[in-house]
């Protein structure tokens, strides 16, 4: 297997001899990372997000107990799969360790294969997960986020804006005159033209918060969160220029002889809007109005600092 395809164990113990044993039984099949106190094992799994841990109990900072429930309690680290090794090996010591939301539980002196076998078990539900979150995020023609993930980063995104007082822009993007394009091409032609684009709008993202979804049949959401209207609209000006040179022959559009894409965008600043639904509502007027106007340009609406909404600037429009 390729190294950056590896699985990461990160092996926590005190015992210098304990980490030597397992990372070199665990070395030829995973990418081992080794730590030898708590604090250690705590900054390792915030740094490198290990798939799985073997973590000591009995270490003399912080105890495997105490370590599980730091991790618990950082998102960054609540997810990772943990496997006690001990030398407690009393069933009640095994129970305990489990309660507190150990995958597994090995008790020392431990047998290397056992070891290896339970590792293995736990990496494999490990991709298991990550895969049932894929399918449940990600859409599976665009490659792009689903709907679904993109009301759940909305929601969130709505809320982070709201509480920092900063601004959060959204765009709706759609293809233009991809009727056509279906008929006069083909519908799986449509499909790639479609993944083309997606792909495209993916490549624009900046940041790491910044999110492009497909909203649905041949439209896509731009959310760009901390992003006010100046550099939003650049940003998806830049796409909608970056579409257009894709150079994706359409003989049948009458807006241009390649494939295009209008844009309607908003953004908000706090105080502008009371629900989310709202900017939704006026990206999606202002896509209309792009249309409207000829196709293939953006068409972009701003509220203002504290006024009520829907107190928007003047709209902008152009087809850079
Ligand atoms: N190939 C393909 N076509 C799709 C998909 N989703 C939606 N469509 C097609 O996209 C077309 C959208 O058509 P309309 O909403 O009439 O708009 P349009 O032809 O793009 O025209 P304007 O938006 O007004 O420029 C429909 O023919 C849908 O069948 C998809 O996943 N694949």
């Amino acid at each position: 297997m390729n190294p950056v395809e590896m699985q990461k164990v990160l092996v926590a113990d005190d015992d210098a001899i304990n980490r030597e044993v397992l990372g070199e039984l665990l070395m030829p099949e995973y990418t081992v990372l080794l730590a030898k106190n708590g604090a250690q094992t705590l900054e390792r799994a915030a740094r490198h997000a290990p798939d799985l841990i073997l973590l000591d109990v009995m270490m003399p900072d912080m105890d495997g107990y105490e370590v599980l429930r730091r991790l618990r309690a950082d998102p960054q680290t609540a997810h990772i799969a943990v496997i006690f090794i001990s030398g407690l090996d009393r069933p009640e010591d095994e129970a305990n360790g489990l309660k507190m939301g150990a995958a597994d539980y090995i008790t020392k002196p431990f047998n290397a294969t056992v070891v290896m076998a339970r590792v293995a078990l736990h990496l494999q539900v490990v991709r298991q997960r990550r895969m049932l979150e894929r399918l449940a995020n990600v859409d599976g023609l665009t490659e792009l986020a689903n709907r679904r993930r993109f009301d759940e980063v909305y929601g969130m995104e709505w809320q982070r804006a709201r509480r920092s007082g900063r601004p959060l822009s959204l765009a709706l993007l759609d293809i233009d005159a991809f009727k056509q394009y279906n008929d006069r091409y083909g519908h799986p032609a449509g499909d790639r033209a479609l993944r083309s684009v997606a792909r495209t709008a993916g490549a624009a993202m900046r940041r790491p918060a910044d999110l492009a979804a497909r909203y649905g049949g041949e439209e896509l959401v731009l959310l760009l969160p901390e992003t006010g209207a100046l550099d939003a609209r650049e940003l998806v000006s830049h796409l909608r220029d970056a579409v257009a040179g894709l150079a994706i022959a359409h003989e049948s559009s009458s807006v241009a002889p390649v494939l295009t894409v209008s844009v309607g965008g908003a953004s908000w600043y706090p105080g502008s809007a009371e629900q989310p639904a709202e900017l939704v509502e006026a990206a999606d007027a202002e896509l209309y109005r792009a249309k409207q106007a000829g196709r293939n340009r953006v068409s972009w609406r701003e509220a203002t600092g504290n006024d009520n909404f829907p107190a928007w600037h003047a709209p902008w429009s152009g087809a850079l």
